[in-house]
Formats: C-alpha cells, sequence, structure tokens
C-alpha cells in the first residue's frame, strides 16, 4: 500500500486570524512536493498544521502501511540554548534508542551515529556540545536526526539555510534517495532553480493554496539529474 495524505478544507487561523484558507489536496508516496510563497505566506504554518503542531480545521487523512513509521520534521532555524549540556553524539543517541544516557550504549547505536554523522557531514564533531554549532551545523544535524527516524512523510522547512554548497548539495542527494525510496517529501523552498529542477510538484502558498503545478521536467529527464558533492576544497569528488 503506497503512502497519501490528503487534505480536506483544511484551514488555519490564529488569534481569529486567517493565517490559511480552505485546502484540499492530495500529497503522493515517491514523490516531491515543493512549498513556495513569500515570506508571511503560511508556508512554515501549513508544515505545522500537517504536522499536528498547529490548530486546524477540516481534515487531514494519512493513509500508510507502517504505523510505527511516522512524520519526520526538519524545522526552520532551529536554535538551541547555549548552555545545554548535550553533545551532537548523545543528542543523536537519543533519537535512536529508548534506553537512557546513562546506560552503556550499543555499539550497533555508536555505529549508526557514525554512519549519520558522516551522511551530513559532520563526522569529528560528535563531541560539540548543541550550543556550540553553528547555524549550517545545526540543520545539518536535524537533518541527522531526521535520517535516523526511517519516516513515510518529511516535512523539512527551508533545508539549505545557512548551508554551504557542499551541504546543499549532501542534502538535496539525501532527499532525491529518500523521494526514491517512495518517501513522501514535503519541502518549503525559496529557490526557483532548485525547484524546477527536483520537484515533481509545486504548490504556491499565499494565505491558501493559490497554485499548483506538477513539474514534468523533475519527473522526466531531470529526475535522474544527481547533484555535485563536493569536498572541504569545493573540489566535486561524487
Ligand atoms: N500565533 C500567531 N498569531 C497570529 N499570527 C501568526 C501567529 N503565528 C504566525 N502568524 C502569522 O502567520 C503568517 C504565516 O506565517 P508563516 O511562518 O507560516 O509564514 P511563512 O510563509 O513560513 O514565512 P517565511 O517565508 O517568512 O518563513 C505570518 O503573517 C505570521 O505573522
Amino acid at each position: 500500500m503506497s503512502v497519501t495524505v490528503q487534505l480536506k478544507e483544511m484551514s488555519l487561523s490564529l488569534n481569529d486570524v486567517e493565517i490559511l484558507k480552505p485546502i484540499s489536496a492530495t500529497l503522493q508516496s515517491g514523490r516531491l512536493h515543493a512549498i513556495t510563497g513569500p515570506n508571511g505566506a503560511g508556508k512554515s504554518s501549513f508544515l505545522k498544521c500537517l504536522l499536528g503542531l498547529m490548530p486546524h480545521k477540516g481534515q487531514i487523512k494519512r493513509h500508510w502501511p507502517d504505523k510505527n513509521r511516522g512524520v519526520a520534521y526538519v524545522p526552520q532555524q532551529l536554535a538551541f540554548e547555549p548552555s545545554l549540556p548535550i553533545t551532537i553524539e548523545e543528542y543523536l543517541t537519543t533519537t535512536l534508542t529508548s534506553k537512557a544516557l546513562f546506560f552503556k550504549r550499543v555499539s550497533s547505536v555508536r555505529s549508526q551515529v557514525e554512519v549519520l554523522l558522516e551522511r551530513v557531514g559532520l563526522e569529528g564533531k560528535e563531541h560539540l556540545r548543541l550550543g556550540q554549532l553553528s547555524g549550517g551545523e545545526r540543520q545539518r544535524l536535524m537533518f541527522a536526526q531526521a535520517l535516523g527516524q526511517k519516516r513515510h512523510l518529511w516535512c523539512v522547512d527551508e533545508p539549505m539555510t545557512g548551508l554551504d554548497v557542499t551541504a546543499q548539495a549532501l542534502i538535496t542527494q539525501e532527499l532525491l534517495s529518500l523521494r526514491a525510496q517512495g518517501v513522501t517529501l514535503l519541502v518549503v523552498h525559496h529557490d526557483p532553480d532548485w525547484v524546477s529542477d527536483y520537484a515533481d510538484e509545486v504548490w504556491s502558498i499565499n494565505g491558501g493554496l493559490v497554485g499548483h503545478q506538477v513539474n514534468l521536467h523533475a519527473m522526466g529527464t531531470m529526475r535522474l539529474k544527481t547533484p555535485k558533492v563536493m569536498n572541504r576544497n569545493q573540489e566535486v569528488v561524487a
């Protein structure tokens, strides 16, 4: 059974202000849906309604085969309290196991953490405290924790904010790989070139759904386009 999410007249009002007019639409599995629109249009609020973080009206119907695989969320510009005494490694460990941190960590979890850090280019930084991370490093870490969760639906809010070109290519490659595995992707993105190259569908939001375009370009030959991955010296390595 494939994954679909159906929105029926989903709307949002906050403090008596209408943020999103009723939206009816369907998200398809194995497709990358780009959410575009101007600042303040309601893009982040749209994702938060889907995640159950905002009190929407209307219906959100989710159909997916494995109830244990829920939704991954990579938020926009997350900040950590600088004095928080927790390292990258400890943080990722807590997202991968239900055991408390003071239990001896099993080697399988340790190696999962290593692999995730490598996938997002944070290898060698596992001992940094969360409050010490730069904006781009925080963004990479949020991606790593989401990758560890094996989810059906990914809600990603402005994933490239603060990322250098190497990290942008890495993250794009991970998103395309998730799509190839049948994951449903919802990505808020401002860059029209990226959207045109990689999105299967473009949803324009501005106080509601004001446009919906199926991007045949990305679904055809461009679907095979893979971003270049560069090393720290900006040399192409893959
Ligand atoms: N609690 C609230 N009460 C009233 N209005 C709110 C509240 N939270 C957000 N808003 C408003 O809702 C609108 C949509 O905000 P949202 O963050 O979803 O926009 P966005 O499209 O993601 O913007 P950006 O591109 O700038 O990130 C904005 O005008 C914002 O000021």
